[in-house]
Parts: structure tokens; C-alpha cells; sequence
């Protein structure tokens, strides 16, 4: 029998403390090293999107965060394979992030947004990040 394969979820969070938001930046793979992104990543089968963000934030930098509304639309990735979801987050009880997975960290402010070279498919919601940084 033919099963299609379902459309992956990937979801990330946008960490905002003090008007920064938390920009990460990859260390692999060698074809997305040295672009910044959200922290996140793949939603596992059955699992809410929520709790695949709060279980990233935990193994990539080490927090605990809280999630708040989606930031910006959905945005096709992958030839329509995969789907990336932003969520604004902020972090519980003074955490830190640490840098257990990245290989840097920067909490950018709204004018400092285009000072690292995103991942392509974040264009649209750096785009709209000012508005939430105030
Ligand atoms: N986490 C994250 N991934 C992004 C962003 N923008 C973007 O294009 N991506 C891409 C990069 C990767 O191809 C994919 C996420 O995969 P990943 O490798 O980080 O996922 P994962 O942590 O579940 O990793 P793994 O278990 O498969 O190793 O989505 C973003 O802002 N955050």
C-alpha cells in the first residue's frame, strides 16, 4: 500500500528577553554551519509542537522556556516536505542559555537583527521580529 509521507513539522523559538531575541548559530551541518537560527527543531511523531519546543530549548541551550503565540505564518521548507513554525518564548526564572549544541549565541535587538546571516527560510519572521522587540 502507498502511504504518502506526512508533512514534518519543525518548530522554533523565538527567546525574547529585554527586547533582544535569542539568535543561535548552527555548528553543523556543514551545509547550514554558520547560519543563525531559532532554537528548535523537528516535531517527533504524536508529540505537541509546545512540548517539542520546550524539550529543544532543554537539550540545545539548557533552559526551561515558556511559550507564547505563533510569530509570522507558516513557511514551506524542503519542496513542501516540511513546514517551520516560530513561537515567541520567554524564559523561566532567570535561566541562561548555554552553549551545549550552538556555536554561538547573540541576543540581538531590533536593529541589530540583520547582523547575522539568518537561514534562509527565517527571512519572514526576522522580518516581522522588530514588532515584537519593541
Ligand atoms: N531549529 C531550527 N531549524 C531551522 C530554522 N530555520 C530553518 O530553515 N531550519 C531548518 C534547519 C534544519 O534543516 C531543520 C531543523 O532540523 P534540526 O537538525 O535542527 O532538527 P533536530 O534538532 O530535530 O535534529 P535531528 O534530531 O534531526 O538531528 O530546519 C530555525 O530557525 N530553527
Amino acid at each position: 500500500m502507498f502511504v504518502e509521507n506526512p508533512i514534518r513539522i519543525i518548530v522554533g523559538a523565538a527567546i525574547i528577553a529585554d527586547g533582544r531575541v535569542l539568535a543561535c548559530e548552527r555548528s553543523d551541518p556543514p551545509e547550514t554551519a554558520g547560519r543563525w537560527e531559532f532554537p528548535g527543531g523537528k516535531v517527533e511523531p504524536g508529540e505537541d509542537e509546545v512540548d517539542a519546543l520546550v524539550r529543544e530549548c532543554a537539550e540545545e541551550l539548557g533552559v526551561r522556556v515558556t511559550i507564547g503565540e505563533r510569530i509570522g505564518d507558516d513557511i514551506p521548507m524542503g519542496h513542501g516536505r516540511a513546514v517551520l513554525k516560530v513561537y515567541a518564548a520567554t524564559l523561566v526564572d532567570g535561566d541562561v542559555p548555554q552553549l551545549l549544541e550552538h556555536a554561538a549565541l547573540r541576543w540581538l535587538s531590533a536593529d541589530e537583527l540583520d547582523e547575522v546571516p539568518w537561514l534562509p527560510a527565517d527571512a519572514p519572521i526576522v522580518a516581522v521580529l522588530p514588532g515584537w522587540l519593541g
